[in-house]
């Protein structure tokens, strides 16, 4: 049994994995590397349903999480958490980044889920704490891109003393006729036209091939319904990568 874990800037999310899908899965918030991280793991994993015989990790974090988990499974006699570093082989990968380990290992993980799940190319969408943009074409990661995700906009309009503190309003109106339906709106819509714009440009940029478009991340199903080219939700490619990576190889590194 395989404790995949996908460790993001907003969100910690986890799955108990056996063959190719979850007996467990769960997710919270934190506050970032320095996050009260015994407590949360604590509190997060008393009732797990099965001791882990594997413990496979891409995290973006840096700081003092690795060392954390480490303590934390050791002190539950659970196996070493292995942490993926950003190397594309690890993965089944190769990438045309100028320098692919600074490419966030989340964004490799997504693009091995996408072959585990059979798509050989491919536009993948992350919508996290921030959007990425991958161009997969069979185990070559063509480049991509970054923008920020959709709580990220909305907290940069919070900042202005004339939106500040504004409750969610509706995200179907347009256009809007107050201040929260125009925020609540603009960023939905907004976010979602600008993947549209920026997918279809990828896809120029490569017109002789045919990409499947695949969506993830926390806020895929939000954005789902405003997109205008056909998109897929897969949400748990980054685990379906892991456990393949998992596969590959088990001896990534240590954590700690
Ligand atoms: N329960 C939730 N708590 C926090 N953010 C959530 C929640 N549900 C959806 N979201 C949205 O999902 C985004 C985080 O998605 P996620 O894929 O977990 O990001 P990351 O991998 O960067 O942590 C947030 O920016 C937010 O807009
Ligand atoms: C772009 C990211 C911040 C996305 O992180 P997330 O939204 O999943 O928390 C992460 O993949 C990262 O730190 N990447 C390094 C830079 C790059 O991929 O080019």
């Amino acid at each position: 049994m395989k404790l995949l874990l996908d460790v993001g800037n907003t969100r910690l999310k986890w799955a108990l994995w056996a063959g190719q899908m979850s007996l467990q899965r769960g997710e919270f918030t934190h506050q970032g590397s320095d996050s009260d991280w015994p407590s949360l793991l604590q509190r997060e994993w008393a009732n797990l349903s099965e001791k882990p015989d594997q413990i496979a990790v891409v995290e973006v974090l840096g700081g003092g999480f690795q060392k954390e988990l480490s303590a934390f499974a050791a002190a539950q006699a659970w196996p070493a958490p292995a942490v993926f570093p950003a190397d594309p082989a690890r993965f089944g990968l190769i990438s045309h980044y100028h320098q692919p380990a600074q490419l966030g290992v989340d964004r490799y993980a997504v693009m091995a889920g996408a072959r585990a799940l059979g798509f050989d190319k491919a536009i993948i969408v992350n919508c996290g704490t921030a959007v990425t943009f991958d161009v997969l074409m069979g185990h070559h990661h063509e480049g991509g891109l970054i923008m920020p995700g959709l709580r990220l906009m909305r907290d940069s309009l919070d900042q202005l003393s004339g939106i500040h503190g504004m409750t969610l309003g509706a995200e179907d109106t347009l256009p809007a006729l107050s201040t929260a339906d125009a925020v609540s709106a603009g960023c939905v819509q907004g976010m979602a036209a600008a993947i549209d714009g920026l997918v279809k440009k990828l896809q120029a940029h490569w017109p002789d091939e045919a990409f499947d478009r695949l969506l993830s991340g926390g806020d895929a199903q939000r954005l789902m319904p405003w997109l205008k080219q056909e998109f897929r939700i897969c949400p748990d490619l980054v685990f379906n990568g892991l456990n393949l990576a998992a596969g590959l190889s088990l001896e990534a590194k240590p954590a700690g």
